[in-house]
């Protein structure tokens, strides 16, 4: 099982990479997370390579960045973005996203929106077709961490069941993102593909919230690597 996954993955990201980066392609957005490694993998394979750009999302991508011979861009000096690819927590089927596992979901959301193409590469598991279905962990919303008591109260009249991420067993206390937030994991249960903008818009206006886990209307299209070792791909 675990050994099938792994491959999806591998699969998901290297087609991803091999159908769409194009030889005038120069800024490249690095995502976060396990299924990117292979993303950067492939891109660190590319007889190209010396000339791409890459903008990481956070600490991990990053190091992928330059363990994979990569050059390294920061999103202020590069606020446009050719091509970006991302993993996904969940995916429905309007191609809006759940984010933010790995608490990156601030550098991942302005690494999206700065791209003129933004690719998704996931397994299998990812691929539900409803936001909360799969994923139960909740929306990760990151805030400011005075405002965490506040935005909590708030999360659960918008009908949530609010949890602050804990940084057990690392550390005591909750996770700190890459900007020196706290994370809200915020479950709705399941979100319909017709609901999910609302929500989002409705989250997103709550004072002390940074960003949400939710990407609505970003990624252009999916690859995911299926367990028979074929690959779906899906455009918006
Ligand atoms: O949003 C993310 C991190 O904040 C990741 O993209 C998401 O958690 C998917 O990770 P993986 O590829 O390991 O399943």
């Amino acid at each position: 099982m675990a050994d099938l996954v792994e491959k999806s993955k591998k699969l998901s990201a290297f087609a991803a990479v091999d159908e769409n980066l194009k030889p005038d392609h120069k800024v490249i957005g690095i995502g976060s997370g396990s299924t990117v490694v292979y993303v950067a993998e492939r891109v660190g394979q590319s007889t190209n390579k010396e000339k791409f750009v890459c903008i990481p999302t956070g600490f991990q991508s990053k190091q992928l960045i330059i363990d994979n011979g990569l050059h390294l861009g920061s999103p202020e000096q590069y606020p446009e973005i050719d091509i970006a690819f991302d993993g996904a927590d969940e995916i429905d089927s309007n191609l809006s996203l759940i984010k933010g596992g790995g608490a990156c979901l601030f550098q991942e959301k302005l690494v999206a929106a700065s791209a003129k193409q933004f690719i998704v590469v996931a397994d299998y598991r990812k691929d539900t077709g409803i936001l909360g279905k799969g994923w139960r962990k909740g929306i990760p919303i990151e805030v400011v961490p005075m405002a965490y008591t506040k935005v909590s109260l708030e999360l659960s009249k918008l009908g949530g069941k609010p949890n602050v991420r804990s940084g057990l067993p690392g550390k005591a206390g909750p996770v700190v993102t890459d900007n020196g937030n706290f994370i809200i994991d915020c479950d709705f249960g399941e979100i319909s593909p017709e609901s999910v903008a609302d929500l989002n818009s409705k989250i997103k206006s709550l004072v002390g919230v940074v960003e949400t886990g939710i990407f609505v209307g970003m990624a252009q299209k999916s690859y995911i690597g299926n367990s028979d070792g074929t690959i779906s791909t899906k455009s918006a």
